[in-house]
């Protein structure tokens, strides 16, 4: 039966106090992790091998005269980037981590349906992204010589979702578990991690970077957000962009909170690659389809080398 979360305990009390979450468990004093949730050893995190040197971007300066070269920086992300809304099923692990998904209509379905506990301060960390996603998307947008106007802008991030992840310390094996490789599949996701660590992103293969094909690690930085490239995003430019895949390890030491807001478009909406692009480059590298489709099948397949990809890819391109 579905529990009822309608006072300000009954959530608490499902996930932890009750067992039914990773927190639950790992406070019920075990001492080895249940099988399920052990990455297998291919997909483990070789923690010494993998190391970052990627600058973080200050996003304010596109308001002023260095606007093109932080353009540029941005664009930089399309090597590096990548929405995944609740993906459960079909991994090869089960995810060490408790969460929350709260997506996003208006305010007063919010403030009626979030849980009371955290639904203020959810609102107010969405409604404070909102100014910067756009300018980011202009950006993006405009480096790919599209410009975004107050009628377009549903059409790339006109639903919205903030998750809330908790991951616990993971008793005794380090490296093995946390949440396994994947891109995201909309359109940006904007990311707040605590001071822990643990997020990797893989340098892609096909870039001209030292550390091509490597998983590096995203620190985490005071005051800084980590910014996604989703899939959508990936299939508007053609692949100009790239979403990235990425994954969290978890410690046995320490717990970890993120938080992401995911962008995507409305679930009725036709995706293609914007036609200034496909223009330009003289090839469309993926078809036409509806977002709906393509998350069926993102989350009805394990997320391999951005395998959600070939939904929409034309292979002869
Ligand atoms: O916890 C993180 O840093 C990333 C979480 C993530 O990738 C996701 O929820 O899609
Ligand atoms: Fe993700």
């Amino acid at each position: 039966m579905v529990p009822s979360f309608d006072n300000e305990t009954s959530l608490f009390n499902f996930v932890v106090r009750d067992g039914n979450g990773i927190k639950g468990i790992v406070d019920s004093g075990i001492s080895n992790v249940p099988q399920p949730y052990i990455q297998p050893p291919a997909e483990q995190i070789n923690k010494k091998n993998a190391s970052s040197e990627i600058p973080p971007i200050d996003l304010s300066k596109l308001d002023g005269p260095e606007h093109d070269e932080v353009a540029n920086q941005i664009e930089l992300l399309r090597l590096l980037d990548s929405s995944n809304m609740g993906r459960v099923l079909y991994e090869k692990a089960l995810e060490w981590k408790d969460y929350i998904s709260m997506a996003y209509t208006n305010d007063d379905e919010a403030l009626q349906q979030w849980p009371v506990e955290c639904r203020d301060v959810a609102l107010q960390y969405l409604k404070t992204s909102r100014e910067m996603v756009r300018k980011l998307l202009e950006a993006l947008l405009g480096n790919l010589g599209v410009e975004l106007d107050d009628s377009k802008i549903d059409a790339f991030i006109g639903k919205k979702m903030v998750n809330m992840n908790f991951y616990p310390t993971c008793p005794n094996l380090e490296l093995k578990v946390g949440v396994g490789r994947h891109s995201d599949m909309g359109t940006l996701t904007i990311l707040l991690q605590d001071g822990i660590g643990g997020l990797y992103v893989k340098v892609p293969e096909v870039v001209d970077m030292e550390k091509k094909g490597e998983w590096v690690e995203i620190p985490p930085i005071p005051g800084a957000l980590v910014i996604n490239v989703g899939d959508m995003l990936q299939i508007w430019s053609n692949g100009r962009y790239k979403s990235a895949e990425h994954r969290v390890r978890t410690t046995s030491t320490k717990s970890r909170v993120s938080i992401p807001i995911f962008t995507c478009p409305q679930s009725t909406q036709k995706i293609a690659p914007l036609p200034q692009v496909v223009k330009k480059d003289g090839i469309a590298r993926y078809r036409e389809f509806i977002f709906s489709d393509y998350m069926d099948s993102f989350f009805g397949n394990a997320h391999d080398d951005k395998k959600s990809l070939e939904f929409a890819k034309i292979n002869s391109a």
